[in-house]
């Protein structure tokens, strides 16, 4: 199996500051991780995995070498497309750490097997890889051939997943090559299922099934009973992972700022090609028209905030301060849109 890699699995000038951050801040709910892609010299999702992976013992618990871990992850991380503004290997590793953090909270003590939360690992950082920067809907629009491959059905989703798993069959590159055969099968099921269930198509579904779980809660003393089958399980897990991919509203206001200014540029470039292409312009993608913050404001009230408040009412208390934290950032939000409307009028006011 070779040498092991550096201690970080990448090598990088500021290997002492990343050590230091991630024995700080690798388990904290607001890590930055732009802060992690400069350190690592654009490796985050390498770093983060490889971090996660020492934390978690996957390397002992799952007899995995760290070099094949390193060369699997720098595959992976080179097939995200690093000039797409938001769906880049920073946001993978961002919703990989989000997820190390959601899967620390007390509730979920006991409720996870270890294949499960290498599983729910190994689906965030995979999650997104070889995003082409556009929406299933373009996809399908423009009769993309990713679309004519996947029949219109979760398209991006289903690419991710059949790429992430391509790679894994590369020389030295399988993790999973010591796994018994049940449970590789096992893995790649869940992590398919993960993946595929976020796409935000299945967004209203999931919420649902999350809630009526919710009610049911099955709790003594404030933890989640050993839930017995393996859908209910699935469910809190493709929640979990959706969670986190849906977190950027719900971080510490720095951060989540970043995450709406890439967001944007990347709908913006694609309603300029929608433009070009006479299609229709797809909601928020109109650099002339869009208002980022309102965009922000429906995006929490919509479909963030029903999301968490039902996640922060399973796992109650863990996430209290990632509800408080995703409200304060709505209110910011919807206070500069209510800045910005006064100002346009006061402006039109003097004009006339
Ligand atoms: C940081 O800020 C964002 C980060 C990610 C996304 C993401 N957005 N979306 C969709 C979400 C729902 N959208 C709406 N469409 C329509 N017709 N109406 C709406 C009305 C109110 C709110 C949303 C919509 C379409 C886009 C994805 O599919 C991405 C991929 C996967 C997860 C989330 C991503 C959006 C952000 O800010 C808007
Ligand atoms: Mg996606
Ligand atoms: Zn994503």
């Amino acid at each position: 199996e070779g040498p092991l890699p550096p201690r970080l699995g990448v090598e990088t000038p500021h290997a002492e500051q990343l050590s230091e951050l991630f024995a700080q801040s690798l388990g904290i709910w607001g890590l930055d991780i732009f802060l992690v892609d400069r350190l690592s010299c654009q490796h985050p999702l390498v770093t983060v995995v490889y971090a996660i992976a020492e934390k978690r013992d996957f390397f002992n618990k799952f007899r995995i070498h760290p070099s094949t871990l390193v060369n699997y992850f720098l595959h992976v991380e080179q097939h995200y497309k690093q000039d797409n503004p938001y769906h880049n290997a920073v946001h993978a590793a961002d919703v990989t750490q989000s997820t190390h953090v959601l899967l620390n909270a007390q509730a979920l003590d006991n409720v996870f097997s270890d294949l499960e939360i290498l599983a729910s690992i190994f689906a965030c950082a995979i999650h997104d890889v070889n995003h082409p920067g556009v929406t299933n809907q373009f996809l399908i629009n423009t009769e993309n051939e990713l679309a004519i491959m996947y029949n219109d059905a979760s398209v991006l989703e289903n690419h991710h997943c059949a790429v992430a798993f391509k790679l894994l069959q590369e020389p030295n590159s399988n993790i999973l090559r010591q796994l018994e055969d049940g449970q590789r099968k096992q893995l790649r099921k869940m992590v398919i299922d993960m993946v595929l269930a976020t796409d935000m198509s299945k967004h209203m579904s999931l919420l649902a099934d999350l809630k009526t779980m919710v009610e049911t809660k099955k709790v003594a003393g404030g933890c989640l009973l050993k839930l017995d089958n393996y859908s209910e399980k699935m469910q809190i897990m493709q929640n979990m992972v959706h969670c986190a991919d849906l977190s950027n509203p719900a971080k510490p206001m720095p951060l989540s700022s970043q995450w709406v200014t890439r967001v944007m540029e990347e709908f913006f470039s694609q309603g300029d090609r929608e433009k070009a292409l006479g299609l229709p312009v797809s909601p928020m993608c109109c650099r002339e028209t869009a208002n980022v913050e309102k965009s922000q404001v429906s995006f929490i009230d919509f479909i963030v905030h029903p999301l968490w408040e039902a996640w922060t009412e399973l796992v109650h208390p863990d996430a209290e301060h990632i509800l408080n934290t995703l409200e304060g950032n709505r209110d910011h939000y919807s206070d500069l849109s209510a800045a910005k409307e006064a100002a346009a009028a006061a402006k039109a006011g003097q004009e006339t």
